[in-house]
């Protein structure tokens, strides 16, 4: 039975289950439910706060886990990523009041508010740089109005929030995050993750990519193909009608317009789109 740690709430709780039920496993009913059993696929879920995950995958009693590589770092726990999942994209910023703070250097002896203070201690060693971590569970944007910080680091997605407070980013992102699987540092990997792993790599491929079919005269066939090359190769089959095949390719889905459009001008006809709803490649 691989067992396997999942967010519970917050940002990476509803991308993760979302992500589980298409790879074809079974997810709790009930967001209060802190365990789920999959028999049939030999996996069972564990629902725990994000920010611990990594550190009970490091322990050896998970054997897996779905949390942020910003989480992760922050943990200190030994784990290293099997896969990047796409979803919960971040970006860790410093920031602070235009005209106050506005280089890394210039954190030198201030006061930074976070939530991720690993993450921070990390980045301000690696510039040399020595200031008092004030260590806040969230809002963190708030710290410098109510003067309990010179400066923050937290996570910017949008960047609404910093906005709104009055704050402006500073120096080199600290670091780009999403969810991503870990593992124990210097685990190997047992069969039964591999499956899981075909799976997950399945989901992304069926979000990323569309099948695209298309219709060509036989000479412009080769022109065609350039276009859409496919992940191994298209398959083309003879049409009825003389002088013409029918092709079938994997496209991605961000190019899709650019290259039905060129396919056309050349001269395909039919060509259609249809969504993947699983994959094994
Ligand atoms: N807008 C966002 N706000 C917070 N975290 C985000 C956001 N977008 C992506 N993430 C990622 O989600 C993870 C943080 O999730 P977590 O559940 O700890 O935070 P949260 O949703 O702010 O919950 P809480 O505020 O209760 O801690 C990090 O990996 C972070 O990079
Ligand atoms: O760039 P944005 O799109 O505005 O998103 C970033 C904000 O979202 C998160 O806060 P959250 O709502 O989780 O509250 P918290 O500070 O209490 O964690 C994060 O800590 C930032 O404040
Ligand atoms: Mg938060």
């Amino acid at each position: 039975m691989l067992r396997i740690a999942v967010p519970n709430k917050g940002a990476l709780s509803q991308g993760a289950t979302d992500m589980l039920t298409e790879a074809g496993y079974r997810q709790r009913r009930s967001s209060r439910d802190l365990q789920c059993m999959d028999a049939d696929n030999g996996v069972e879920f564990f629902y725990l706060r994000p920010g611990d995950i990594a550190t009970y995958v490091a322990s050896g009693d998970l054997d897996l886990g779905i949390t942020g590589r910003d989480l992760a770092v922050n943990s200190g726990a030994q784990v290293e990523e099997v896969l990047a999942l796409g979803f919960g994209r971040s970006t860790f910023r410093y920031a602070a009041r235009p005209g106050t703070v506005d280089s890394i250097a210039g954190l030198d002896g201030k006061r930074i508010a976070t939530s991720y203070p690993g993450v921070v201690q990390r980045d301000l060693d690696r510039h040399g740089v020595t200031t008092a971590i004030v260590e806040l569970a969230g809002a963190v944007e708030n710290a410098i109005a109510l003067g309990v910080a010179d400066a923050i680091a937290d996570v910017v997605e949008t960047g609404t929030t910093l906005k709104q407070a009055g704050l402006a980013v500073f120096g080199d992102a600290i670091m780009h995050s999403e969810a991503v699987l870990v593992r124990k540092t210097g685990n190997g990997q047992p069969a039964a993750v591999e499956q899981l792993l075909r799976r997950l790599r399945g989901v992304l491929v069926a979000r990323s990519y569309v099948m695209l079919a298309y219709d060509v005269r036989a000479e412009l066939l080769e022109a065609a193909v350039e276009l859409t090359p496919g992940i191994e190769s298209p398959t083309v089959s003879p049409l009825h009608r003389e002088g013409w095949v029918a092709v079938q390719s994997m496209t991605e889905r961000a190019d899709l317009h650019r290259v039905m459009d060129a396919l056309y001008e050349i001269g395909a006809r039919g060509i259609l789109a249809s969504n993947i709803d699983a994959c094994r490649l």
